[in-house]
């Protein structure tokens, strides 16, 4: 049994940029939307977050397993982010029914693990 995707949203993919305290766009430096998604594999109990750019390139931007204990912190309606131990995503959602919902399904995976 493969992986299967439990939510998809719009979403503009980001990092933090510690030495310059700013938020980059993930992949290449012009923010635009991702499709992101939460993908299960049940046969190991494993979620990990996949976003790939809407453009036609589809450009994985982000393939981050989700951590169990992993603090998910809903900064605002549309700006969701945590922690990986190399650095920080931030989720831009193109609108709060997105963020809601990518949050319900965070929410799951992490109670899941
Ligand atoms: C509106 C104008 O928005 C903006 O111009 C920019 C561009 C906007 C679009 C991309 C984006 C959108 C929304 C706002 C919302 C606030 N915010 C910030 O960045 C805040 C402000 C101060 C700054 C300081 C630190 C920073 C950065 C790195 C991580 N972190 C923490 O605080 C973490 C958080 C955390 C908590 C718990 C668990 C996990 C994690 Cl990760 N804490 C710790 C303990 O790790 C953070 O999130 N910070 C965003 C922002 O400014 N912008």
């Amino acid at each position: 049994m493969g992986e299967s995707s439990i939510c998809q949203v719009r979403a503009t993919v980001m990092m933090y940029d510690d030495t310059n305290k700013r938020w980059v766009p993930a992949g290449s430096d012009s923010p635009s939307f991702s499709r992101v998604q939460i993908y299960q594999n049940s046969a190991a109990n494993t979620f990990r977050v996949v976003g790939r750019k809407l453009q036609a390139d589809q450009q994985v931007v982000i393939n981050c397993p989700i951590i169990k204990g992993m603090k998910y912190n809903q900064a605002t309606p549309n700006f969701h982010q945590w922690r990986d131990p190399k650095q920080v995503w931030g989720l831009n959602f193109g609108s709060k029914e997105d963020g809601a919902q990518f949050a319900k399904s965070m929410t799951y995976a992490l109670e899941c693990l």
